[in-house]
Order: C-alpha cells, then structure tokens, then sequence
C-alpha cells in the first residue's frame, strides 16, 4: 500500500523512489508553488509530474490513507440526539435525532427552511444546540471548538463557493491538509525535516486529491479561473485533504446542469467508495434519491422520516410536505 500522506514519505527527494527514469528532466510538485522557481504552464497535467496519479488505485489510496483503519461499516459515526435549537422565539430544530452511519451516504432533505443548514451548523461546531447534543465517534461535541472540530475529522463545503481566489487549485489544496500538520511552531520556522517531510506529503496528497476529483489539469490556475463547476470539486478537494471521516456537502450540485449533477453524482459515490462518510443537503431530489444510501427529511425543525431512499420517497408525509413543489426548488 502507498504511504499514508504521499509519494515522498521517507524521501529527503520526494521524486527520488518514483522510479521513473524520465524524471531527471521533469519538474517538481515545489516548483509549482511561490517562490519555487518555475512560471506554471498555462496547461499542465499532475500526472506530468507523478505518473503514477494516471493510475487510480494508486490516487485512490492516497486520497484516504487510513481507511483500512474505518472498516466498521454500518456502526454510527456522528449522532444527533435530541438536538434543539431556539432562535430567540423561534424552533428551528425541534429534538431532532438521527445517526449518520460509518461508510453511508446520508442525505438531509426538507422544504425551505425546514431546519438543514441549522442541523449541519450544529454538526460543524458553528452553532452549539440550545437542548440535546451532537456525539462524533464516540466523543459529544460540546464545548470543543470549531477547528478542532476539524481535527476530529468532520470537514464540509459551503453553499457559496469559499476557495482563495487567487491561489492556484493546487494551494487551496495544500492549505487544506495544513489541518493534519503535527509540527510544532519552532519546527516550522526554522524548517525542521519533519516539517519539510510534512511539506512535501501535503503536496503529494494535494496532488492527487486534485486527480481524484477530476480537476488535475487544473493544479496550476487561479481558482478564480477554474470553470464554476471545477470550483466546486476543487471545495470538494480541499475538504478532503483534511482527512475527515464525515464529509459535509451543502448543495454541492447548485447551478450544476444535469450532465454535471451526473458526473457529481459519480464523484460523491466514488467518495464513499474510499471509505469516507458523506452527508449531503441537495435541492435536487432526484440526485438525493440516486446517490444515497439513506435519507433523512426535516419539515418545520422536525424529523417527519427516516429509511431508505425508496420507502422516503413514498412515504405520505414526506410526499405532502413536498406536494405541488417542483423538483428543483425543493429539499
Ligand atoms: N442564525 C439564525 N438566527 C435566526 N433564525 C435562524 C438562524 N439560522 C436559521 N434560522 C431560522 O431557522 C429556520 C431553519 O433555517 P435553515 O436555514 O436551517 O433551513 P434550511 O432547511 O437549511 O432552509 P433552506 O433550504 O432554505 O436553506 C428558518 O426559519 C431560519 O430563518
């Protein structure tokens, strides 16, 4: 199996064991970043610079390192139990309970302000439940911080893209997996080898997140001038490099037309395939009812269901929460 974190494990070269004998002459991945020495070419492929990235067992096993270690599939990984949230007068989550399970992809649906956003802002640290509590792996979130949220392993995507404008793809990645970095303030500065070690394995790992989710060509371009729905993948990307064991998609097919919900659709499955747990908010039912493994529906701050993606969308209570509203202006 690769390295967890990358190529370069182990190597003071991160090229050195790629065993590539055309390498001499290639670039490499610190090129590509400021101050690296090299003016980016206008096209440029991440498997140019590590061949092995063509091969997608091998980006595959980069992009989740550890997930031979999630092997418990089916066990609850994140549970919401009893959580109410009050905004002064207002209930927009009424005890709402439901667990997301290790290796799923769950979807959240409900109408217009039935309570999702609220619901992933308390999973995400951003709000902390009026009543009722949020237990990830096994820990109750409670008073723990957001980044450290992060560090537990709960990484999500915004419903407005939020990527840095004007760095390349391959940066906004790179900061991403920043999350992960063990080493300490003094080993930064004075560049101690563990940090360069950890420099290089975000790079590597950056890399393929890139290929993985389809935007490797991109590495080089200001986000800025990615296409909008690479922008959206490149979210996806950096997510990721944080290694989370629960990935957070906020209606990550807005403005997509149906060709690219497909693809998206390939890409979330592909996603849960690594072994990584996806909740997903979307708008579009039928990418909901395609993609996932089981549903969860909000109406008014309350669970009204809670199964498989075919008993929810016959379900009567659900169908009437959702009657006369077209499919693109719901969930
Ligand atoms: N910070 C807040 N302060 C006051 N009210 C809020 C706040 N956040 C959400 N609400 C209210 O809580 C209710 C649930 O909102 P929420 O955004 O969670 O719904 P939603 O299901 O995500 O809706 P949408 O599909 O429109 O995004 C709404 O009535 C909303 O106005």
């Amino acid at each position: 199996m690769t390295q967890p974190g990358g190529m370069a494990a182990g190597s003071e070269h991160g090229d050195e064991h790629l065993g590539d004998p055309g390498r001499a002459n290639r670039q490499t991945p610190e090129q590509y970043l400021p101050d690296g020495g090299v003016e980016p070419p206008a096209a440029f492929d991440v498997a140019d610079v590590h061949p092995e990235l063509a091969d997608e067992a091998v980006v595959a096993e980069i992009v989740a390192p550890d997930r031979d270690i999630r092997a418990e599939v089916g066990e609850p990984l994140l549970q919401m139990q009893g959580v109410t949230m009050r905004f002064g007068g207002l209930t927009a989550l009424d005890a709402v309970t439901f667990d997301i399970r290790r290796g799923e992809i769950l979807g959240l649906i409900g109408p217009n302000g039935a309570g999702k956003t609220t619901c992933f802002n308390a999973m995400t640290g951003v709000y902390r439940p009026t009543e009722g509590q949020v237990v990830f792996d096994g820990k109750p979130l409670g008073k723990i911080k957001r980044n450290e949220i992060t560090r537990l392993g709960i990484a999500r995507t915004f419903q407005n893209i939020r990527l840095f404008s004007d760095m390349t793809a391959l940066e906004n990645v790179v900061v991403g997996t920043d999350a992960r970095h063990r080493t300490s303030v003094p080993g930064a500065v004075f560049r101690s080898k563990r940090h360069r070690a950890e420099e290089r394995d975000a790079l590597d790992r950056a890399m393929a997140l890139l290929e993985f989710v389809g935007v490797g060509k991109r590495a080089t371009q200001q986000a800025r001038n990615l296409p909008y729905g690479d922008q959206r993948r490149l979210e996806i990307a950096r997510a990721l490099a944080t290694e989370p064991k629960l990935l957070c998609l906020d209606e990550p097919a807005a403005g997509f037309n149906p060709a690219e919900k497909v693809e998206l659709m390939e890409l979330i499955r592909k996603i849960r395939d690594d072994g990584y747990t996806v909740l997903l908010i979307e708008h579009d039912m039928r990418l909901v009812m395609g993609v996932t493994d089981r549903v969860v529906v909000l109406e008014f701050g309350r669970k009204i269901a809670d199964g498989l993606p075919r008993d929810v969308s016959a379900d009567p209570a659900v169908i009437a929460a959702y009657l006369g509203v077209p499919d693109d202006a719901t969930a």
